[in-house]
């Protein structure tokens, strides 16, 4: 699992770093730990192909993971995917959800840290849950009933800006602001710069989740991206994040140890320490 995790993290640093296939580049770093966790997976792949085909005789495979899953997947013709597919979807699906919401998840312990009157209010919610549920856990159901701490979260997320930018392609000459983006031509769309504009967010570089309680205008809040390559891991960070500020907010109190440490914003905006922090249970 160490060396996994190694190897993840260098393709996650080399996500948004120039593309210079070059050794000693952190792009060329990435793809030889890409190339080495694919080496890695194959080798699991070739194993359950193995085992399917030994027990296809006694019918399913007893594994039900990501990678039975894309092994057994079948499209509408019955045709299946590929070795090279099965691994790039284990590849970028691990990739995508390693990182991801940890970071959100950080970006929210350090937001309420330094917005105590935020932190009061999300306790009060969520001790009157956990009363009405005896300390027993959420539920789904339960999560769409938290108002305000589905208001932290979704602030937590457009203050982290944990994807700054997307790229897209331009399909057509297009005029924008009296220049033409000629047809062919890669546009990076700065989700940052939007979610960051006060005239899009009023006072935007403030936390406040009460700011949710009306939507924003259309195309000025994109955080996973938008149209047809959007995230679908969208509900899945909403969803976590709330869980996670249930059990937080109730059950702990903690200390940013460097309240004023710098944030390195490659590949993804994290503190420099990585958020030092001291808890204490409540
Ligand atoms: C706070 C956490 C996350 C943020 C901010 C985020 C943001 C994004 C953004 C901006 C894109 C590009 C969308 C576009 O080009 O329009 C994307 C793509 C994607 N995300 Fe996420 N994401 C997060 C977490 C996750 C998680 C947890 C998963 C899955 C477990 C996930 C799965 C994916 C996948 C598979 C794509 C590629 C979609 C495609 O190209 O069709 N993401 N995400």
């Amino acid at each position: 699992m160490d060396t996994i995790e190694k190897l993840f993290e260098g393709i996650v640093y080399g996500f948004r770093a120039q593309p210079w296939n070059i050794p000693g580049t952190t792009y060329h770093h990435a793809l030889k730990c890409r190339k080495k966790i694919t080496e890695k997976l194959k080798k699991e792949l070739d194993k359950r192909r193995q085992k399917k085909k030994n027990e296809s005789a006694e019918g399913e495979t007893t594994t039900n993971d990501l990678m039975d899953g894309l092994i057994k997947m079948k499209d509408e013709e019955g045709r299946q995917l590929s070795d090279e597919e099965v691994l790039d979807n284990v590849v970028s699906t691990i990739l995508v959800g390693h990182v991801s919401i940890a970071y959100a998840v950080t970006w929210s312990l350090l937001f309420l840290a330094k917005s105590p009157h935020v932190l009061l209010k999300l306790r009060e919610e969520n001790n009157a849950m956990s009363k009405e549920k005896n300390n027993g856990c959420i539920t789904y159901e339960d999560i769409s009933k938290l108002k305000y701490t589905n208001k932290v979260a979704e602030e937590t997320i457009r203050m982290a800006n944990l994807s700054a930018f997307v790229f897209r392609k331009a399909i057509d000459d297009i005029e924008f602001k009296g220049y033409i983006i000629p047809k062919g031509w890669s546009v990076i769309v700065w989700l940052r710069e939007l979610h960051n504009d006060p005239s899009n967010f009023e006072d935007s570089m403030s936390f406040n989740p009460d700011r949710w309680d009306t939507r924003p205008t259309h195309g000025t809040y994109q955080p996973f991206g938008g149209g047809s390559r959007s995230c679908p891991g969208s509900a899945l960070v909403r969803v976590s994040l709330a869980i996670f500020l249930h059990h937080l907010s109730i059950g702990y109190k903690w200390e940013l140890l460097n309240p004023g440490a710098r944030v390195n914003y490659l590949s993804h905006p994290l503190p420099i320490d990585g958020l030092e922090i001291t808890f204490t249970k409540i």
